[in-house]
């Protein structure tokens, strides 16, 4: 081991190189490029300086580089008090997101390793794009400079690193804002998904739904997200299919929304009346995201798609650009396509009729799970009221008491129970309003019954779902409502 004094000379006749240089830099160069030089030139002759410094520019030539942006993320969640200045930006409407400053300084200790974080934004002028001509532009250059001791290059260099880009993704995922795309009447014309921020209230939490069909909804999603192996391992694509059914106003959108919002997918809102034909459609779905949703809503009215065997055969796309839009293509697309290329897709199809579907639709393997929403049970009512009203089950309140006794009753819809609930702030006056249309409805739908003897017992739907199987319960009267059992 080199004694002190061996050190110290070391050291002294570095310093005395560098004076040299110095003046020597100050006699023969310009003085523009002295800084520049002495820099360069202090840098190479710094052996004994214990602190390295990656540094971290926001573009790679032209793409941004990604530890960058994973920095600015992880930095966001390591903001501490010791910083003197902290910009504010909003990212969504419920969102804000606070990062460090020009300059500042942030400390973060991992595994015992002390880092410093330092954003460092310097202007350049520069032409404005690629094109070398063009008129002159100022522009910032930015870089995160990441300081440490040298004896930790290793442990920062594989484990701290890998650690900031691991905590900005899982930090992406939770601040994700859902988008919702769409092919509607302007966007479809164009040929591009059209896209909005998502901001559907509604949630698992909101939603009036058989308690027990809500539960085995979120467990198939969660096992869904979790199962890349699995899907690989049994050569399926990597993509599960929801048909949800039933009347207007009881939750089919909503249902969309609350999916959307707990896996923080992004959903593509398919207008099929708005794509001319197979070869637009396969366009818009090689355009969609991975780790979305697909949805096709009212699939029985929305395009004649039924009556396969009648459509007009379709030979080539290329050959024949106006093809139209057909049922086999859609199918073909979703089939085919999907299980070729994108990972953890979710496609639901809705209808507000089931049996006018066409059997190619329904048959086993195409639809993972067939959900019913159905008229408002006393389930959903309890629901519905202390979402909307702030009251609970209260067998003292005899309005509440009695719409417990009748909603199973008449053909209400969630829809239409939230409605009447909103109409007052008042309990008792939106409880009793809603009485009043039950009680309507009540002697509107006993009427054509009484008439007509065609009361027939309804029939039980073996659903074809890989797992699920849905069936109709029945109050003795053609009344449907959501429920799922688990099938052989
Ligand atoms: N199950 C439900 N839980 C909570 N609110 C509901 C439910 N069903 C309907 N609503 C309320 O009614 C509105 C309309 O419902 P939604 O659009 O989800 O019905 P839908 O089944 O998609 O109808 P359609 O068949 O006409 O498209 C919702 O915005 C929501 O406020
Ligand atoms: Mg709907």
């Amino acid at each position: 081991m080199p004694s002190t004094s061996t050190l110290f000379s070391a050291y002294a006749s570095i310093t005395a190189s560098v004076m040299l240089v110095r003046s020597i830099v100050n006699e023969l160069v310009p003085p523009q490029l002295q800084t520049q030089l002495l820099s360069k030139f202090q840098y190479l002759f710094n052996p004994l300086s214990p602190q390295l410094t990656l540094v971290i520019e926001e573009y790679d030539g032209l793409d941004r580089n990604e530890v960058y942006e994973a920095s600015e993320l992880f930095l966001r969640t390591i903001i501490t008090p010791s910083i003197d200045r902290i910009k504010v930006t909003k990212v969504s409407d419920k969102n804000l997101a606070f990062s460090i400053d020009k300059g500042e300084e942030v400390i973060h200790v991992f595994e015992g390793i002390q880092v410093k974080w330092k954003l460092i934004i310097s202007e350049v002028t520069k032409p404005d794009g690629v094109d070398p001509y063009a008129p002159m532009q100022k522009t910032e250059n930015r870089m995160f400079e990441l300081k440490f001791h040298k004896k930790h290059k290793d442990q920062v260099m594989s484990s701290y690193l890998a650690y900031v880009l691991n905590s900005a993704k899982a930090n992406k995922e939770e601040n994700k804002v859902v988008k919702l795309h769409t092919t509607g009447a302007f966007y479809g014309q164009s040929g591009l998904w059209g896209s909005i921020i998502l901001e559907h209230p509604a949630t698992f939490d909101t939603l009036a739904m058989d308690q027990k069909l809500k539960r085995e909804i979120i467990d198939d999603l969660d096992r869904f997200v979790k199962r890349r192996e699995f899907y690989k391992r049994v050569g399926k694509a990597w993509k599960r299919g929801y048909l949800l059914y039933g009347p207007p106003g009881t939750g089919k959108s909503s249902l969309i929304a609350a999916m959307a919002n707990y896996l923080k997918f992004d959903v593509y809102d398919m207008e099929l009346a708005n794509i001319m034909n197979n070869m637009q459609l396969r366009n818009f779905l090689v355009a969609t995201a991975n780790r979305s949703i697909l949805v096709i809503e009212d699939i029985d009215c929305s395009v004649d798609l039924q009556n396969r065997e009648q459509e007009p055969r379709v030979r080539n796309e290329y050959q024949d650009p106006d093809n139209k839009l057909t049922l086999s293509g859609l199918l073909n697309f979703i089939d085919g396509l999907w299980s070729s290329c994108g990972d953890e897709r979710i496609i639901i199809f809705t209808t507000n009729h089931r049996e006018r579907l066409d059997p190619a639709l329904l048959r086993p393997g195409r639809m993972d799970m067939h959900i019913h929403l159905s008229y408002c049970t006393i389930d959903g009512f309890n629901m519905l009221a202390s979402n909307y009203l702030g009251i609970h089950k209260n067998n003292h309140n005899k309005l509440y008491s009695e719409i417990e006794d009748s909603i199973e009753k008449s053909l209400v819809t969630p829809a239409e129970v939230a409605e009447e609930l909103m109409k007052s702030e008042d309990a008792d006056t939106a409880l009793g309003g809603l009485l009043e249309v039950l009680k309507r409805k009540k002697r509107e739908e006993d009427e054509p019954i009484k008439d007509k003897e065609e009361c027939q017992e309804p029939k039980i739907q073996k659903t074809v779902g890989q797992d699920v199987e849905g069936i109709a319960r029945t109050r003795g009267r053609r009344v449907y409502r959501g429920r799922v059992f688990r099938g052989r």
